[in-house]
């Protein structure tokens, strides 16, 4: 049947992206989830199930869960990922959003981290990115200035989640398609896991030379 294809490949890309990620050191030991919507199946995505070791992921290790609510569609499924409402809240944000990607890469946590601390104002502070050739890996219309949103690491989950809803609802389109997480990770999604995965690349060199370009300014500036 050509449905359990496309869910068949869509598993196998999830666990082999998740596999490529922790290889770079960005889904060490269980951290990061993927999801994925599947297309011939309505309002359902595939996400990684919860608490697996990202570095041996297989196919088994996704679920099929239901966009509205996040539950699993069969009721023998694994639990899926404990960060689920993030990635229905994308999906249900934005339907031109195909996969999600999450990931704790580290220039982006340090980043995130950093915006959260120093900028006590902003109920979501923004971390501004200008010039670099990079932004371009977004896709965005102007690619002079970014803004990119650090959410709080709420212990709830699903409050991340709303505030992520409440974020992006009414925002006018042109914004880069990843956010932060203080002191926790940073999401990517897109039209396929593909660009997904790229943009949060994209992101992650993105705070490193921002990084690499704080140190260089420290040592110019030190007597
Ligand atoms: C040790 S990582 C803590 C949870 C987390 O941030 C994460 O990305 C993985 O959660 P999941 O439930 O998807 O395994
Ligand atoms: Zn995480």
């Amino acid at each position: 049947m050509i449905t359990n294809v496309d869910h068949d490949v869509a598993a196998r890309s999830l666990a082999e992206t998740a596999r490529e990620l922790y290889a770079r050191g960005w889904m060490e030991g269980t951290a990061g989830n993927l999801s994925t919507r599947l297309p011939n199946e309505a309002g359902h995505a595939l996400i990684t199930a919860s608490g697996r070791g990202k570095g041996r992921l297989t196919a088994a290790d996704t679920v099929e869960v239901r966009i509205a609510t996040g539950a699993p569609v069969r009721p023998d499924a694994p639990r899926p990922s404990a960060e689920t409402a993030i990635h229905m809240a994308l999906l249900r944000l934005f339907g031109d959003c195909g996969a999600v990607v999450h990931a704790h890469p580290p220039y982006a946590t340090i980043a995130a981290a950093h915006a959260w601390e120093s900028d006590t104002e902003a109920e979501i502070p923004l971390i501004r990115f200008r010039d670099f050739e990079l932004i371009k890996g977004f896709g965005v219309r102007d690619p002079a200035e970014v803004a990119v949103p650090v959410f709080p690491n709420w212990p709830r989950v699903a409050r991340i989640g709303e505030d992520i809803e409440t974020h992006f609802t009414g925002l006018t389109p042109g914004f880069p398609t990843v956010l932060l997480i203080a002191h926790h990770g940073a999401t990517a999604w897109g039209p396929d896991l593909d660009s997904a995965r790229d943009r949060l690349e994209c992101l992650e060199a993105l705070c490193r030379l921002r990084y690499l370009n704080s140190v260089a300014t420290t040592i110019q500036e030190t007597p």
